[in-house]
Parts: structure tokens; C-alpha cells; sequence
């Protein structure tokens, strides 16, 4: 509630010096405790004998607001005794609304939130309406913060509350803006932040060297990053494809190409462009004032997850690189397991799956426990029964591609971009990583494009893209032996991968859900070749068969011969690619970004390539057949977060999107010159194999 107060001589005379004197505004110094006596009478005007009045009530409008705000607490009354004036009226606190300590209030939200309004931020309003109380809560609730951020991390010196809060006031000198005091940001802004903010050019030249060092305190900072609770709490580890704040990236201070001396293609090229290595986490304005201290709890949680990452950047800025540790990264050892690396990219056996027209269950106990851990990983291998099939791969792929080209351009890729279909020579598309930004892609495209021929096949009889065929005597039984391959991996689809996911996820309808999706999609079988090359081509490390990226739909289905060098990201190790060889009898799965959206990132799609295999000492790397199965949703269904995937604690992440819009958007950036086949990344890769 306003009240008047009345200010002595000595207190106006405070009062005087303090204008000159940003800080002797601070609330402390004003806001003493409220006068004893309170005295009602009409409000008068100073008197003869008043003092000038003070040159900053300069605002005719605080005038009128003070003079209506005592009109309408009817206490605009006030007996001035000679030599007494009225300076000011302190707003008093509200009396109810306020909260134990160790808790933030709404009084003290709406408070901040006042500031922003400039009617607001002036010395005057500041001085009328500074609440002491809001200023004890929060100190008092940096108390409470600061025992609990120095039991979890034993390296914070508990220092007092003054010494941690910063000022409110502005430097004003050298800012057009006038504002004496900072202006927080209302309404569900509140942010927790960690790590390194702009640090000094020493500190980020060490961080970068044991980037590009591949030190084990930066295989350390990987692992922090890439796990589940660095990810759910800010993100995947890796850049946001509209650069946009996640994990560690998306600062401004970003650079925009790889630091002076550093390989564009690093492994850790995204690391090693950020400046400032922080993260932060936001909190609604109901969380801040939930009851019964929820929010110190929440705030534990995030520091429990933040405490890692912040003892490594420590190290990583501190330590120095010890030359003995050094692993030249110059790329040309890809595919061959870092030491002590251990990774095992799991077998799903499908083989428990129930056979049969009606969807798949899953029957075996055992079985559900290995797709559920599936979906930890990467890339699994499961067990497919394709093996058949697989003598395309060898035979007939292999036929079609050393066709002249003449003869598979009888097959040509229509003109239309996203007409995925027919025969797409080497050098028509590369595949890019998330980059929408026009300009990016331009300079991408410049570089050499990736080396590879494909052929594109649908499903028979769609509308809306036909399959585009070679003559029937140019290649004889090759439609025929390409649409039964297709038809087999639909069913697998159907009947298997798509209810274990549906099951493995928790969703309603018994395993059927995530096919109900799936009923008329226009999936992709690419028949995919990567000619033999000479072993210089792919010499320095910087050229791979196929650049890293993730597929775009719900998933793929990936057939390879036994050529290898195919890579997938590990999930606890980002920047870390593992090989995920051929296995006999398997194909690999992975989950593509769509199904990572649609699951609120629940499933990581993951980043996959294929290098050149190590050089066999006949200076040629063989050529590779391969054959990914792209899925993706019906593409007119709108598609909201998965159910189970989100949650008061995980709110919905993405608004609710068609698959058409999300793959037409991604294809956008992917080709150039005749824009060819679609292209539906694969990540948590699944090999299947066997006798399901
Ligand atoms: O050739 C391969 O094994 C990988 C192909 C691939 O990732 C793709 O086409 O999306
Ligand atoms: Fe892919």
C-alpha cells in the first residue's frame, strides 16, 4: 500500500546529495524503516520556507502519478511542519504475497517487470517505488542458492550474497540510453547459465588446442556434452539448423568459418568456431514462484549437470596440452577405432517377433529390452530377412551402374527436385548438414560435390510420383527385382521396425501407432554407387564418400555391401565417429531427424558418413554399392510431439508439422544442378539381420 512519508531537514539533505550520486540510491539507503507517526492532512504544497524543489522531479507525469496514487489511498494528506517538505513517497511493499526465505515471490517478479516499462525506470520511480523487501528476498535467496550450489560443487567459494548480485544500476556514460537501471527481462525469462563466457584469448587458445589435440580432457567435454542429461537439459551436441541457441552453440560471438589455421573439415570444427562455451537453461515465471522451495530444487537438478561441464572447461582452459598426447587429426585414420574406444554397436534380433498379416508384437521379454536399448544408441544392427534380396545389392546395382551413361540416362531424375526418382549421375548432389542459410550453401556447393551415382525407386502406382523405369530390355528383370526389394523392406516396415518402435516408445494402440503414420508414404529405396577412386582423391582426409549428416525422415533402413567405411557418431562422444562395418545377414537402421522431432528428441537421430575404407596398398579404393530404405511419415498428416514424450518437466519443443513441409524444407538445401533423389537422413542406426 502508498503511504506519504515525511522526510526531516536532515533527511531532505540526504535526500539532495543522493541525486548526484547514482549509487547512493541503492534501496538501503532510502527505504529506512517507515516513520513512526503518520500524520494526515491536506497535501500542501511547499511553504515559503521549503527549500527549492529538487531539480529531478522533472517528469510532470510522476508528478500527476504520485499526487493520483495518494488521491486514491485517501492519504494525501500530509502536516508539514515549517522547513519540511515532501520530497518523495515511498511505495511501500505489499503486505501479503511474500514467501519464506529461499523463494522468489510474484511481488518481486512484478517488481523487475516494472522496470522494463522507461515511465518506470527513472530515478524518481525507482526511489518512490523501491521495495526493501524485494531486495532482502532475493538476497536471501542467493543465500540459500549459494549453500546449495557449494554442496554440489565443492570448487564455488561460498561468498556473500552482496559480493554475487550485480548492481541494478546502469553505467550510463557512454549509452544513449538514459535509463538509470537495468532492465530485466519479465515473463518467463529467468535463466540458470554456466561455462565460459568470452574468455580471454590465452584461455580459448588452450580450449582450441586441446580441441584440435583430441586431448582426454577434450574427449572428456564430448562425453559431457553428448550425454543424456547434458542433452535433455540443453540440447543435442551439435550446432541448431537454424542457429539458434542449443547445447554450446549459437552465441553470437560465433565465428562464422573455421579459426585462422584450423581445417574447415575438423572433426570438432563446430567446437572449435565458438568463442564463449556456456549454457543456459530458462525457467517460467511459475517455476520460479512454485511453492515449497521447488525451484531451489530444479536449480539443484540443472547444477548437479552443469557442475561437469564447467570442471572441465577449467581444465580445458587451464591445462596445458602435453605435447606426448598429441594424436595428429589429419583425418586419414578415419574408420579405424581410436584405442580403448570399446564401442559395440548393438544386434536387435527380430527374430521374436511374431510373424504374420496383422502388426507385429513384440512376444519376447528380452526382445523389448533390446529395442528399448536401441534407442540409446546410434546405430544398432538388427536382424532383417533380406538376405535374399540382398543379391541386387551385388547384381543387379552392380549392373545398372556400369551401364553406359547414355543408357541410364534413359532413366534420368526428373527435372522437378523433389520428384525422387530415376538415375541421378555422379556429382548432382551433396549432401549438406542442416544448412539453410542461402549463402552457406552456395559456398558448400562449390566445393567438389560428393562422388556417387543413384537410382531412385518408389512405390508402384503413386500418384504423385511415379517411379521413372529404364527400358525393360536395357536391364531385363531389374523393375521387377527393384519393386519386390522395395515391397520387402515396406513390410519390414510395417509389420516389424515400425511396431517395436511404436512399443519401445510406450505409445498407445498396442504397437500399431507409429505405422498409422506410415500408410501411404512415399518412401525411397536408392540404389546408391560410389565409383572406385584413386587413393589420392580421398588422400588428405578431407574428402569422404559421403559427408556427415543425418537423414531426414523417421528413419532408414541402410543395406552395404563389404566394402565399409561406413561411420555413425557415437551417442556419448560427439565429434567421435565409430565404423559400423557390414555384418552378415544385418542391415543397419537409423533414426532420422523427423522422428527426433516427432519424439520431442526422445530418439537422437545421428550424424553418419562414409569415408574412404584405409588404403589397401593398390593405390584405388574400391567402388561401394549401397542401398538406404528412407521412411517418412504420410505427408499430409499433421503430427504433434509423440504421446509420452512430453510433459509439464518436457514441454513440447517443436509445433506440430506435416512430414511433406519438414522433408520438402530439407531437401531444399540439398541439391544443386539437376536436383536429384530425395535425401532422409539415418541416425541411431539399427542393423537388422536374420530370420524375423
Ligand atoms: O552409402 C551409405 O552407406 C550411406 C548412404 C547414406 O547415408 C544416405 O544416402 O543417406
Ligand atoms: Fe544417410
Amino acid at each position: 500500500m502508498p503511504a506519504t512519508r515525511k522526510l526531516s531537514p536532515r533527511k531532505r539533505a540526504k535526500s539532495h546529495s543522493e541525486e548526484s550520486d547514482p549509487e547512493s540510491l541503492h534501496s538501503d539507503a532510502l527505504d529506512d524503516p517507515p516513520p513512526k507517526k503518520r500524520t494526515h492532512s491536506s497535501r500542501s504544497k511547499p511553504t515559503s520556507s521549503s527549500k527549492p524543489k529538487p531539480k529531478r522531479r522533472k517528469r510532470d507525469v510522476n508528478k500527476a502519478d504520485i499526487e493520483k496514487e495518494e488521491d486514491q489511498e485517501g492519504e494525501s494528506d500530509v502536516d508539514l511542519k515549517d522547513g519540511q517538505q515532501v520530497v518523495g513517497r515511498v511505495v511501500q511493499a505489499p503486505k501479503t504475497g511474500w514467501v519464506p526465505p529461499g523463494q522468489i515471490s510474484q511481488n518481486t517478479l512484478d517488481f523487475l517487470a516494472r522496470l522494463k516499462d522507461p515511465a518506470c525506470n527513472d530515478r524518481e520511480w525507482f526511489k518512490l517505488h523501491v521495495y526493501r523487501r524485494t531486495e532482502k528476498e532475493f538476497k536471501e535467496f542467493i543465500e540459500e542458492f549459494t549453500n546449495m550450489l557449494t554442496e554440489v560443487d565443492s570448487q564455488i567459494p561460498p561468498l556473500p550474497p552482496k559480493d554475487v548480485i550485480h548492481r541494478i544500476y546502469r553505467d550510463m556514460r557512454f549509452s544513449n540510453d538514459k535509463t538509470p537501471y537495468k532492465k530485466v527481462k519479465p515473463g518467463d525469462e529467468s535463466i540458470i547459465a554456466a561455462g565460459a563466457w568470452c574468455p580471454a584469448r590465452n584461455e580459448l587458445a588452450t580450449l582450441r588446442n586441446h580441441l584440435l589435440h583430441s586431448t582426454p580432457a577434450a574427449k572428456t567435454l564430448h562425453t559431457i556434452l553428448s550425454s543424456k542429461a547434458f542433452t535433455t537439459h540443453f540440447g543435442p551436441p551439435r550446432p541448431h539448423p537454424r542457429g539458434e541457441r542449443q547445447s554450446v552453440f549459437g552465441h553470437e560471438d560465433e565465428l562464422k568459418v573455421a579459426p585462422k589455421g584450423v581445417d574447415k573439415n575438423h572433426k570438432d570444427i563446430a567446437l572449435l568456431k565458438c568463442r564463449s562455451l556456456a549454457v543456459t537453461y530458462r525457467f517460467t515465471d511459475a517455476q520460479v514462484v512454485a511453492p515449497d522451495s521447488e525451484f531451489m530444487d530444479a536449480l539443484r537438478t540443472v547444477v548437479d549437470v552443469m557442475t561437469p561441464f564447467v570442471h572441465c572447461l577449467n581444465d580445458l582452459m587451464t591445462l596445458p596440452v602435453d605435447d606426448e598426447s598429441e594424436e595428429e587429426d589429419d583425418g586419414g585414420d578415419v574408420g579405424v577405432p581410436e584405442e580403448g574406444e570399446n564401442i559395440v554397436i548393438p544386434v536387435i534380433d527380430f527374430a521374436h517377433f511374431e510373424d504374420g498379416s496383422s502388426p507385429a508384437r513384440i512376444t519376447h521379454d528380452d526382445n523389448l529390452a533390446q529395442v528399448e536399448s536401441m534407442f540409446e544408441w546410434v546405430c544398432a544392427y538388427a536382424e532383417l530377412a533380406l538376405t535374399n534380396d540382398h543379391e541386387l545389392l551385388d547384381i543387379k546395382s552392380g549392373k545398372l551402374f556400369s551401364l553406359p551413361i547414355e543408357t541410364k540416362m534413359l532413366a534420368p531424375h526428373p527435372k522437378e527436385g523433389w520428384k525422387h526418382r530415376g538415375y541421378s549421375g555422379v556429382g548432382r548432389e551433396q549432401v549438406s548438414q542442416m544448412v539453410f542459410d542461402p549463402s552457406e550453401l552456395a559456398a558448400i556447393r562449390k566445393q567438389t560435390p560428393d562422388f556417387k551415382e543413384s537410382f531412385d525407386v518408389g512405390r508402384d502406382n503413386c500418384l504423385r510420383v511415379s517411379n521413372v523405369w529404364l527400358p525393360e530390355e536395357v536391364l531385363p528383370g531389374f523393375r521387377d527385382a527393384a519393386s519386390t526389394f522395395f515391397n520387402t523392406c515396406r513390410q519390414f516396415e510395417l509389420e516389424k521396425l515400425l511396431p517395436a518402435l511404436s512399443l519401445g516408445l510406450g505409445l498407445p494402440g498396442g504397437g500399431e501407432f507409429l505405422g498409422n503414420y506410415h500408410q501411404d508414404a512415399e518412401n525411397q529405396l536408392r540404389l546408391l554407387h560410389y565409383p572406385a577412386m584413386p587413393t589420392e582423391v580421398f588422400a588428405s582426409g578431407e574428402r569422404g564418400r559421403i559427408a556427415a549428416h543425418t537423414d531426414f525422415g523417421t528413419g532408414t533402413i541402410l543395406f552395404q555391401d563389404d566394402v565399409g567405411g561406413l561411420e555413425v557418431e557415437s551417442p556419448r562422444d560427439s565429434g567421435n565417429f565409430v565404423p559400423a562395418p557390414p555384418i552378415p545377414g544385418t542391415v543397419v537402421f537409423n533414426i532420422g531427424d523427423f522422428l527426433m522431432r516427432w519424439s520431442n528428441d526422445t530418439l537422437k537421430s545421428t550424424l553418419h558418413r562414409v569415408r574412404a575404407p584405409p588404403n589397401d596398398g593398390t593405390g584405388i579404393i574400391k567402388e561401394r554399392f549401397s542401398i538406404p530404405y528412407f521412411m517418412s511419415g504420410d505427408r499430409n498428416l499433421l503430427v504433434d510431439c509423440l504421446p509420452g514424450c512430453w510433459d509439464e518437466d518436457r514441454p513440447k519443443k517443436y509445433e506440430p508439422v506435416t512430414p511433406g513441409a519438414y522433408i520438402d524444407m530439407r531437401l531444399d538445401a540439398n541439391y544443386y544442378r539437376i536436383i536429384s533423389a530425395c535425401y532422409l537422413s539415418v541416425s541411431n542406426s539399427v542393423a537388422l539381420s536374420g530370420n524375423c
